[in-house]
């Protein structure tokens, strides 16, 4: 058995940072308008927002969220796409979800995953793939950006293969999250030669993290 000792003012510090959270929860409108909405997290309202804006999702559509967990985006999706088709995945475990599959436990960077939503999805090509995934922060910036970066194009890849896992429709419409640093233009650059429209967009709710910004790729350039 291992034994740990916390000294006073460790315990103290703890205490006080505890607090520090749940004041801060209990302050914040976004957290408490999920509560009051029964969504898992505020990061609802970041989708609501852009969806509201952008119009992503419409009633049957088929929506894959990729970093899903706990499961906000796709209750917004499951919402709002009105009998369509919600499949989500994550690295951690997922309370069921009427209306979504939920696929816990699963890396999007591995094959058994691809299968696993590939099953989900039943041959349905992807009206809109949704990314809000965060690798464990490093502590280092520039490093965890370049992490989220390749994260996005690893999806961005699985949506663009002749016999991909997730095929994005003709008028298949992308949403990553990232980090913002020096590789977000060559990423949009590379996202430019795949979609003839691609944006930047901050919702509201994302506010108080000044580095994390989504990008939103549409109309899928059709290669002859
Ligand atoms: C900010 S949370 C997503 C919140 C979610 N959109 C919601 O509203 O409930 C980021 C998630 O990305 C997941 N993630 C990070 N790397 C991943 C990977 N390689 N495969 C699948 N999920 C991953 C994390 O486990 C984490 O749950």
């Amino acid at each position: 058995m291992q034994l740990f000792y916390i000294s006073r003012r460790m315990a103290s510090k703890a205490a006080r940072t505890t607090a520090e959270y749940l004041k801060r929860q209990a302050e914040d409108p976004y957290c408490v308008a999920a509560r009051e909405h029964n969504y898992r997290a505020r990061s609802a309202f970041k989708l609501r927002e852009i969806d509201d804006k952008h119009k992503l999702i419409r009633p049957g559509s088929t929506v894959v969220d990729v970093g899903a967990a706990p499961g906000s985006w796709s209750q917004v999706a499951v919402e709002r796409s009105e009998g369509g088709l919600v499949v989500g995945v994550d690295l951690q475990a997922m309370l069921p979800l009427p209306g979504a599959t939920l696929l816990s436990s699963m890396d999007i960077r591995e094959k058994k995953t691809h299968e696993a939503m590939r099953g989900a999805l039943k041959g349905r090509t992807i009206d809109v793939v949704l990314s809000d995934m965060a690798p464990s922060p490093t502590g280092d910036r520039a490093t965890d950006h370049i992490r989220l970066i390749s994260l996005c194009r690893m999806v961005l890849s699985l949506t663009q293969q002749e016999h991909s896992p997730i095929p994005l429709s003709k008028e298949g419409i992308f949403l990553c999250k990232i980090w913002d640093g020096t590789e977000r233009s060559q990423f949009m650059s590379e996202l430019k030669e795949v979609f003839s429209s691609v944006r930047l967009v901050k919702p509201e709710a994302s506010r108080d993290s000044s580095a994390e910004m989504y990008i939103l790729s549409k109309n899928p350039i059709v290669k002859e």
